[in-house]
């Protein structure tokens, strides 16, 4: 009996690796999509700390650097690759902790075509995964004043670890209260047109004459903290969400009454007559737009403000629902770094040499992409871990991590 089912999992592993994952060198695997092979880490170049990305180009024979968005996963003593779907790689990173195990290289995603199309150059897009179902980022617009901020602050302040916002960056001026890296990364216009050049944004657009925007980090950064992603931004911004493929909820929030618009505005004290002005103005159009449908799944009146708020908690689907913390990922064990995988439909076989594993029992990991959602720009989220305990005597059982 004894090493039986190891014994299978290996037999398994070296009579179909080569069929379906991708062939692994040192700490370079390369992957073949198409005319294309993705050649993921193993530079000669020391000096990086991520993991790096070549393309080779079978059709031209030549070798490319491609463009590469999103946060790039942190260099690893070894990784695994597996295509998925045609349109993105898999990477086990070895010697890893249980949340910095997974990422998706995305080659040929509609965010990708996208970008490439709009970049003009060959672009390969980094997401990572997120076990469980983290939920869809929220994306809040409304006319200046109206209290998106003000129902956003309270949201965060009831359920702080449910809730990240997304810190924009914007060209405007800091408010007397508003402090960089929190409420916006406050930006030179210059450095942020270089950004949006570069692909690090999600949107942007002019606002009341300054630019705004989301980055892909600002994104990331709140699903990371394993929380759901606020984002404050205008109408044009939404509508560029909405086209995207960040898959998100979108509410319009409306004033009771025009005067009262201006009465909010004109009461916190944070703008001049002028700005004033120029904010009533285009809150005439954002009305208009943000009511005639096409983006927002959700509009709310915020008359009378417990009763706004509660109809947004009421939307979130958090009527009655206590704040609670995030589950800790750190009992868990890193994946060693030496691994194989095996791809069986829609799920992936790590099995770990027991030698490396400090607890033999935990050899075989199951990771099921059956249920992936979100992806580049911003995490991919639904993948579901199991440890399946290979004890002396057989297959003991598969408990979820
Ligand atoms: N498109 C876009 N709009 C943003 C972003 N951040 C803020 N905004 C919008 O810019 C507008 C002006 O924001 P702000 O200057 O903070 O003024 P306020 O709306 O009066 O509080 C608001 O409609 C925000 O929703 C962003 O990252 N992208
Ligand atoms: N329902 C409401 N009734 C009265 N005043 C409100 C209400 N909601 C927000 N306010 C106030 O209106 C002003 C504008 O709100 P704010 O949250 O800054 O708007 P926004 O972020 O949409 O520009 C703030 O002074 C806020 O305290």
């Amino acid at each position: 009996m004894g090493e039986a089912p190891a014994l299978f999992v290996e037999d398994l592993l070296s009579e179909h690796t080569n069929g379906f994952a991708s062939k692994s060198k040192g700490s370079q695997t390369t992957t073949i999509v198409s005319d294309k092979t993705y050649l993921i880490g193993g530079t000669d170049d020391e000096s990086t700390s991520t993991i790096e990305v070549r393309i080779f180009d079978r059709s031209t024979g030549q070798l490319i650097v491609p463009k590469v968005l999103g946060t790039k996963p942190k260099q690893c003593k070894g990784h695994s690759a597996v295509l998925l779907n045609e349109d993105r790689i898999l990477i086990v990173k070895g010697g890893s902790s249980p949340d910095d195990c997974t990422w998706f290289l995305e080659v040929d995603t509609k965010f990708v075509r996208q970008q490439r199309e709009s970049l003009e150059t060959e672009v390969v897009a980094w997401s990572k995964g997120i076990r469980g179902e983290a939920e869809k980022p929220i994306v809040i617009s409304g006319p200046s004043g109206v209290g998106k901020g003000t129902l956003i602050a309270e949201l965060m302040k009831e359920f702080p670890s449910m809730f990240g916002f997304s810190v924009s960056h914007t060209t405007r001026a800091p408010r007397e209260k508003e402090k960089d890296g929190v409420h916006y990364h406050f930006t030179d216009r210059s450095v942020m047109e270089k950004a949006i050049k570069d692909g690090k944004f999600l949107e942007f657009a002019a606002v009341h004459g300054n630019l705004y925007g989301t980055s892909i980090e600002a994104v990331e950064v709140v699903a990371d903290e394993g929380k759901r992603c606020i984002l404050d931004i205008d109408v044009q911004g939404a509508r560029s969400v909405r086209a995207s493929s960040l898959e998100a909820i979108f509410i319009f929030i409306c004033p009771p009454s025009f005067d009262e618009l201006e009465k909010r505005l004109r009461e916190r004290g944070t703008e001049t007559e002028e700005q004033i002005q120029k904010r009533l103005r285009n809150a005439k159009a954002e009305l208009e737009q943000g009511q005639s449908g096409g983006i927002f799944d959700h509009i709310l009146v915020n008359d009378d403000l417990e009763a706004c708020y509660e109809s947004l908690k009421k939307l979130l689907g958090l009527e009655g629902i206590v704040s609670t913390t995030p589950k800790s990922l750190s009992e868990l064990v890193d994946l060693p770094a030496v691994h194989s995988v095996l791809k069986i439909d829609q799920k992936i076989l790590i099995n770990c040499r027991p030698a490396e594993v400090e607890k033999a029992s935990k050899q075989l990991f199951v990771l099921d992409v059956s249920a992936l959602k979100g992806g580049a720009p911003g995490r991919t989220r639904g993948l579901n871990l199991y440890a399946v305990d290979t004890f002396a005597n057989g297959v003991d059982g598969m408990k979820q991590l």
